[in-house]
């Protein structure tokens, strides 16, 4: 039997979507307003879901108090109030999109969450457009 627990998060980020390979025209036309050079900001909310076995003893799957403190240092840490671009390595040559934001952070949470739990990350960029990501 297999329970998931979740946690909710969320950090406030700046962003612009772009290519650099691309000309600033094309940028405009694929992504719009996003790709304003002076950039933009979200509310993002995360929710960080772990699946595994309830623990005989404790009845965890794993402790929430754990997780929360996780989550507080190696992404609200990292990003809250940030300008994902020029501040965040992983976005230096990264587009900051809802997709690629939600696959770094399921890489920095997987090595710190015991083997034998499942992680998927779900981020919401907007209340109506969220992404989830399981590490397929
Ligand atoms: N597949 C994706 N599409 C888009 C992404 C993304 O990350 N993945 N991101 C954006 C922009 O970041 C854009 O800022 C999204 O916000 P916004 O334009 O405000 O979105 P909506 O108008 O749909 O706002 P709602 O409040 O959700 O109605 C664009 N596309
Ligand atoms: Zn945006």
């Amino acid at each position: 039997m297999k329970v998931t627990v979740n946690r909710k998060a969320h950090f406030n980020a700046a962003h612009r979507l772009y290519n650099a390979e691309w000309t600033d025209a094309r940028n405009a036309t694929v992504f719009g307003k996003c790709a304003n050079p002076n950039y933009h900001g979200h509310n993002y909310e995360l929710i960080v879901s772990v699946k595994g076995e309830i623990h005989p003893e404790t009845g965890f799957v794993m402790d929430m108090k754990v997780l929360k403190k996780l989550i507080e240092k190696e992404i609200e840490e990292k990003f809250d109030h940030k300008n994902l671009n020029e501040e965040v390595e992983e976005f230096k040559d990264l587009n900051p999109t809802a997709e690629n934001i939600s696959v770094v952070i399921w890489n920095k949470l997987r090595s710190k969450i015991a083997d034998n739990l499942e992680l998927s990350i779900t981020l919401y960029e907007t209340p109506r457009n969220f992404v989830t990501y399981t590490g397929e």
